[in-house]
């Protein structure tokens, strides 16, 4: 551990790295009172916890020991993005007929997918519809741009791709990148100003989308004055590959292999990706990630590619090396990095589903693994979700009859490894996915800007209401919020340096200057703190969920995790509101159980106040229980599932 002053006299950094264990004894400041997984240390696993009314218990995991592998860091190529697509490559040389992705009952080898992505290369560096590989669609040319003249590639110009998790998709980011272009992943679902924010905002030279789009799509570049080209369909195993005989189908990937490598296409330099972020604290910014990371270089061979791949090399290292990862969004960076690049670097397939569907992922799972325990071929193996995604599966699987409950739980708990992210996991939506499936979910901490920068660990102990410990090559310091001595709280603002920091926010040099501090490290404005374990707690984003009453500075999502386990509560957000005697004060807005939505009369909220405020005596300090409440039917939500609180309190006002 070290410990060092800032240049700001009254903060105070504390600098851990991955291998070491907590630096400072975290006893409380008097007027600071931040305990989210203190007051669960004395929660047993079973009934005192509200939402765990669950029937059938799977038998936890075992849980062996060391925190990360080893040897992850070594198996680390040295650039990112490109990475994925030579790993690809090598792929489809070794194993041609190799599954990449899965999506609507059709099958597409890792050839396939590079195949489109070169011509898709060709075609926007060429502009050149002879060559066969163009298709014309009712009349709109598919890829019909071609770089402007005197260059030879791209050059960075950003390449917008509005298309479904397909494979289309993916081939219009690897083209994308081998034509030298920045993917721009924009949302078919945006509404039509956020659309043409962030294509303004990122000038989109070219919008690439798919048929069933390509009317809003043709608009909405006109609107921008960027092109318009539809993705040509990437042709699929059961379509063409399989009425090929072998020779022909190796010989056709050499070449494929050949042309892309003497082209230089795979050198990768520059940007990448643009990724919006969600918004959860203001406009989306555009983040910029390259292919090869200047902090990458710095640090030698410590490579950019490390946040997204090394769930996945754990993974591999761990059995079998065949996985299906489900995934429902390539928009954010959990979808992306983590549930698509990853697992193609890794030689993983992909299977998309084109949109998140409760029933669709219970069928998934149980045709997976059905009822004679047969794990059938093309099982799914791992599963990534945001905490929203396991609220709405276990509401699925509450709305189940018993006997398809317990084909669902065991169909379930046989999956490998199941992780959540993105947002906080509350402790008691853990608890209860862990006795219905027997998984404890695998929770990280992650950001656009970074991607993932803490994991609790593959094998080993993976802590509740914590997101485990720094991943390999990750450095992270708090920005203590007192003077750090003997009596500090321990809690202060999270910052990050690792490999896989973003460059820029797009077009915004201040707004990237003003978030870094001395020696490169990325002020993630999280509040968090370190428990005796050396495990963090998130407890909140610093501007929407530190919550400050009279002198203290309360967590909303400590406060939100103990009222989820009120029997009558669903969903739950907590939010501080103007008060004129104490600063703010805590306002609880709930969605209560559908059960209870229908037993209670019209004029009768499901909790009232004074009801919840006596629940929650013998569960929280006095000064943390809300002192209003509401009960909403849905909260709002974005598309990654977080509740936006600068918007909940305006609605509020
Ligand atoms: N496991 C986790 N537990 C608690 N919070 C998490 C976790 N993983 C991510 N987060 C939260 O999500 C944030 C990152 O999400 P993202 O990059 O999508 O930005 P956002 O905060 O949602 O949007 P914006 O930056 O536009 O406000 C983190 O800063 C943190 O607040």
């Amino acid at each position: 551990m070290s410990a060092f002053t800032s240049t700001n006299r009254f903060s105070r950094l504390i600098h851990f790295d991955s291998c070491r264990k907590r630096p400072l004894a975290s006893s409380f400041c008097c007027r600071l009172h931040y305990s989210l997984l203190s007051s669960y240390a004395s929660c047993s696993s079973s009934s005192s916890i509200g939402l765990l009314r669950v029937l059938r218990p799977y038998p936890r995991r075992p849980a062996p020991r060391p925190f990360f592998s080893a040897n992850a860091a070594e198996l680390l190529p040295p650039d990112a993005s490109m990475e994925v697509v030579k790993a690809a490559l090598k792929r489809c040389s070794t194993q041609p007929g190799t599954v990449a992705i899965r999506s609507q009952q059709k099958s597409y080898s890792y050839a396939q997918l590079l195949s489109s992505a070169w011509k898709i290369s060709n075609l926007l560096c060429t502009g050149d519809l002879s060559n066969g590989c163009a298709r014309s669609m009712n009349g709109v040319s598919s890829i019909a741009i071609g770089v402007p003249s005197g260059k030879k590639n791209l050059e960075g110009a950003r390449i917008g791709i509005v298309a479904k998790p397909s494979a289309e998709f993916v081939a219009g980011v690897f083209g994308t990148w081998l034509g030298g272009g920045v993917a721009v992943p924009l949302a078919v679902s945006y509404p039509e100003a956020e659309l043409l924010h962030v294509m303004n905002d990122s000038d989109v030279s070219i919008l690439l989308s798919t048929e069933e789009h390509q009317e809003l799509m043709k608009n909405v570049a006109a609107k921008c004055g960027a092109q318009f080209s539809l993705i040509p369909d990437v042709s699929s195993i059961t379509s063409d590959g399989d009425s090929r005989n072998k020779l022909e189908v190796e010989i056709d990937v050499e070449t494929l292999r050949r042309e892309i490598e003497d082209s230089k296409a795979l050198e990768g330099n520059g940007d990448a990706l643009i990724v919006y972020t969600s918004g959860t604290t203001g406009k989306p910014k555009g983040v910029v990630h390259t292919h090869k990371s200047v902090t990458a270089q710095r640090h030698g061979n410590i490579h950019h590619v490390i946040n997204f791949c090394t769930v996945y090399l754990y993974i591999i290292s761990y059995n079998e090396k065949k996985f299906i990862n489900l995934n429902f969004s390539t928009l954010h960076v959990h979808g992306l990095f983590n549930a698509l690049f990853a697992p193609l670097y890794a030689g993983a397939a992909v299977e998309f589903m084109p949109k998140f569907s409760v029933r669709g992922i219970w069928e998934r799972w149980r045709e997976s693994y059905p009822k004679d325990g047969t794990k059938v071929d093309n099982a799914i193996t791992v599963f990534t979700g945001v905490p929203t995604m396991y609220t709405r599966l276990l509401q699925g699987y509450e709305a189940m009859d018993p006997e398809l409950q317990a084909t669902s739980a065991s169909a379930a708990s046989q999956l490998r490894l199941m992780m959540c992210g993105s947002s906080a996991l509350p402790y008691p939506l853990m608890k209860q996915w862990e006795t219905i499936t027997g998984h404890r979910l695998l929770e990280r901490y992650g950001m656009t800007e970074f991607v993932m920068a803490l994991s609790n660990p593959l094998r080993g102990t993976r802590k509740g209401g914590t997101v485990g410990k720094p991943l390999p090559h990750v450095e992270v310091k708090i920005l203590m919020e007192d003077d750090g001595g003997p009596d500090s709280s321990g809690v202060g603002e999270l910052c990050v340096r690792s490999p896989s920091l973003f460059k820029e926010y797009w077009k915004q040099p201040e707004v990237t200057k003003e978030s870094f501090i001395d020696g490169g490290f990325f002020k993630t404005g999280d509040t968090v703190k370190v428990d005796e374990d050396g495990y963090y707690i998130i407890l909140g984003r610093s501007s929407a969920d530190i919550i400050k009453v009279g002198g203290y500075k309360l967590s909303a999502l400590e406060i939100e995790s103990r009222i989820l386990e009120h029997p009558s509560v669903s969903e739950c957000a907590v939010v501080g509101v103007p008060d004129k005697d104490y600063g703010e004060a805590i306002c609880a807005i709930i969605v209560p159980e559908a059960g209870e939505k229908e037993k209670t009369e019209e004029l009768k909220p499901p909790l009232s106040l004074e009801e919840l405020r006596s629940w929650a005596k013998d569960k929280l300090a006095p000064y943390k229980i809300p002192t209003r409440l509401f009960s909403w039917n849905s909260l709002p939500r974005n598309a990654m599932g977080k509740v936006n609180k600068k918007e909940l309190k305006k609605l509020l006002e």
